[in-house]
């Protein structure tokens, strides 16, 4: 087999894999679960009100920022519950910065939602 084919190969394997995880977030996560019905939502409200180019963009793109971080939140959760499954104080800490990067990332996507919507609602 060649570089190029086994390049290519390899490269649809890893989406293979990275689509997999998307659905084992999905599947497993209940706050990825809550933030699909939101995610849901807003795209419902989107078509209503038949929002601009830029705010679908704002919008795609604030879903995709809570979602994203909410799989890296699990995945430290994950590794803090299998390098260390007892009580300590680095682990909380670890789990807590990991949460307050979703925090941050859902500030910011509310935010957007409310500049998006606030004209529709009472313009
Ligand atoms: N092993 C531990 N050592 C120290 N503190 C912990 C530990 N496990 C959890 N905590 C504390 O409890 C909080 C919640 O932890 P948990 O693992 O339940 O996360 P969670 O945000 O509830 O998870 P999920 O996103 O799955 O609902 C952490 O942010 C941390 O402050």
């Amino acid at each position: 087999m060649s570089k190029v084919s086994k390049f290519i190969i390899g490269r649809l394997r890893g989406c293979g894999y990275a689509f997999k995880g998307a659905l084992l977030l999905l599947k497993t996560e209940p706050s990825i679960q809550v933030q699909t019905g939101i995610a849901v939502i807003m795209t419902v409200l989107g078509f209503y009100f038949d929002i601009t180019s830029t705010e679908w963009i704002l919008q795609i793109f604030a879903i995709g920022l809570v979602m994203s971080i909410e799989g890296v939140n699990t995945t430290a959760e994950a590794i803090a519950d299998f390098i260390h499954p007892d009580f300590h104080d680095k682990i909380g800490f670890i789990k807590d910065v990991a949460a307050g990067a979703v925090f941050i990332a859902a500030i910011t996507a509310m935010i957007i939602g409310f500049i998006i919507y606030i004209p529709y609602f009472f313009g």
